[in-house]
């Protein structure tokens, strides 16, 4: 079969599927479009602007239909590619992983801030990550700080298999464990640090979310329970139990649920500082706790 790109050059064909996606009313059309040309052809942005003048193989064509009848249907382009890049880390994905959010950056962010405040980044650490999905947070942290080590958990084991390979891929397997299990239940502290971005989306929100969050990423990696705090009322009181004296725990949180969250931390006995760190949209995304030093 012929597909209908055949022999169309690179910039006629990312021309023609720009067309088909801004007719779809996807937003991303252009740069849609680019990404999947460029995967579909093996080639970077630079390959393919060097490449603009070549025709498409049938081979090719064919390819980059079943990418363009795939994003159609909404499925996300990091789902179609099966990554998403992370604070520079390429983090393969899978249907038991959420696509990871730039937004989740500002934990990695306040957690470097906090950290460097508290001392040299080069210095022995151990950290932890709940509900680490791909291991996004997690594996940029251990990038960042080249003597800690750790532990990422998730209540999914095939999550799990996904985040040991990029660890594996970003080589820092060395330092890097996995456990399954309920939040922080599996491990044992003292900690220096502890991230989590956990379920937060309250479930009567679900339904009303796009297509391509409540089609493709996880349920588990959404659902927050009926105010959305679920989970931060398991692992808050947990992390504040395997906190060393003066570290601190930094959570992800939805709109409008910083102030909700530092009530959680400090019913566990946690001081809430400094101030929830926002995201590029002004939003307050990461909310830190500290342990009390003794
Ligand atoms: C919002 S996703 C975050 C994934 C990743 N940390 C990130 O930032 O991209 C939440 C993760 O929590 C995991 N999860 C849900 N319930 C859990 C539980 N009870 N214990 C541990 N992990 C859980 C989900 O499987 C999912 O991977």
């Amino acid at each position: 079969m012929t597909g209908a790109f055949t022999n169309q050059t690179v910039e006629a064909a990312r021309r023609a599927l720009t067309a088909r996606l801004k007719t779809a009313a996807i937003d991303s059309a252009e740069l849609d479009a680019r990404i999947l040309i460029g995967h579909a052809l093996g080639l970077d942005l630079t390959g393919l602007i060097a490449a603009a003048q070549r025709r498409l193989t049938p081979d090719e064509s064919t390819r980059l239909e079943e990418f363009v009848r795939r994003r159609l249907a909404g499925e996300p382009v990091a789902r179609i590619l099966g990554e998403r890049e992370f604070w520079g880390l390429p983090l393969q994905l899978s249907s038991a992983t959420l696509v990871p959010r730039p937004d989740t950056e500002t934990v990695v962010e306040l957690a470097l801030e906090l950290l460097r405040a508290g001392g040299d980044l080069n210095r022995p650490l151990r950290i932890a990550d709940l509900g680490t999905g791909s291991g996004a947070i997690f594996l940029a942290l251990l990038s960042e700080l080249p003597a800690a080590k750790g532990f990422g958990t998730d209540i999914s084991e095939a999550a799990l298999r996904i985040a040991a390979a990029n660890a594996a891929r970003a080589g820092l397997s060395e330092r890097a464990a996995f456990i399954a299990c309920n939040y922080a239940c599996g491990l044992s502290g003292p900690f220096d640090l502890i991230v989590s971005n956990p379920p937060y989306i309250r479930s009567a929100d679900i339904g009303g979310l796009a297509a391509e969050v409540r089609d493709h990423d996880p349920r588990a990696a959404l659902d927050g329970g009926a105010d959305g705090l679920d989970a931060y009322r398991t692992l808050i009181p947990q992390a504040a139990g395997l906190l060393a004296p003066g570290a601190a725990l930094i959570v992800e949180a939805g709109e409008g649920q910083s102030g909700p969250i530092q009530a959680l931390m400090k019913a566990a006995g946690l001081k809430a500082a400094p101030a929830p760190k926002a995201d590029l949209a002004g939003i307050p995304r990461a909310v830190a706790g500290h342990k009390m030093a003794r």
